[in-house]
């Protein structure tokens, strides 16, 4: 079914679990595959420099077992382009990363690394893969985007998620949303997440013009309560409450 609102389901933490014991329990394919049946219309896999998480062997499976298409979320170095190009995901979406952050802690700087983004989002897009950029909901690396000639943007949703008072987090909502509108108005196509649950959702699923949510460490660990199958389609189910009252 094609929706107006995408969910992709970003497996990473299965891989976590998984190389904890550095053994192949639990599989993140086999949560692709498991999310694929729970109505997810894609898969985000984050393969860091580091390979904490997803390592290249499950970029390789989730190549040639998914039927979804795959959302490579990566670094921007020589050695993810050469990744990304060897697989052609059906997209790629660039991240700031850090060795040491416990997770993606901001956005992207185009603003300042516009001559090594630049040609590197030029070399993806040539091999048909769709380029996105995480940034913060900060319109002047929106307009910044567009200048490097990335087609989608993702807003990092984090500080709105791990804001501590209602007052902060409307704050939030509003950069998200003031951001999502300028995404249009430039001619970018709005995606966003990071650090999305059942409570933060669907006040993000309400802003128009985003088109796509991808979320992954809530629902993998909500899966170890009610299952994988069920903390997907609850999410399903919030997104789509939140995009009727749009
Ligand atoms: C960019 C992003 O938000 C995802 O990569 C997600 O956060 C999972 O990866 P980490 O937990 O390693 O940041
Ligand atoms: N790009 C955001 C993503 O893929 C999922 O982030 P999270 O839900 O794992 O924080």
């Amino acid at each position: 079914m094609k929706r107006d609102l995408r969910l992709g389901v970003n497996i990473d933490h299965v891989a976590t679990v998984r190389n904890a014991r550095g053994g192949r329990h639990p599989d993140p394919v086999r949560a692709a595959l498991a999310a694929e049946r729970a109505g997810a219309d894609g898969i985000t896999a984050h393969l860091r420099e580091d390979r904490r998480h997803i390592i290249d062997g499950d970029i390789d499976r989730l190549m040639a077992e998914i039927r979804l298409p795959l959302n490579l979320e990566m670094a921007a170095t020589d050695e993810m382009v050469r990744i990304a190009l060897g697989h052609r995901p059906h997209a790629a979406c660039i991240v700031p990363e850090r060795r040491a952050e416990r997770t993606t802690e901001g956005g992207l700087d185009v603003v300042g690394n516009k001559a090594a983004l630049e040609p590197m989002i030029g070399e993806l897009r040539a091999a048909g893969i769709r380029v996105s950029l995480f940034i913060a909901p900060d319109p002047v690396q929106l307009d910044a985007a567009v200048a490097v000639g990335a087609p989608v943007v993702e807003l990092h949703t984090g500080a709105y998620c791990d804001a501590e008072t209602d007052g902060a987090r409307s704050l939030e909502l509003d950069r998200i949303t003031t951001a999502a509108a300028h995404a249009e108005a430039i001619g970018l196509e709005c995606h966003a997440g990071h650090g999305l649950d059942f409570d933060t959702v669907r006040a993000i699923a309400r802003i128009p013009t985003i088109v796509e949510l991808n979320i992954g460490h809530f629902l993998v660990g909500e899966a170890i309560f009610g299952g994988l199958d069920a903390s997907i389609k609850r999410m399903r189910a919030l997104m789509d409450e939140g995009r009727r009252t749009a």
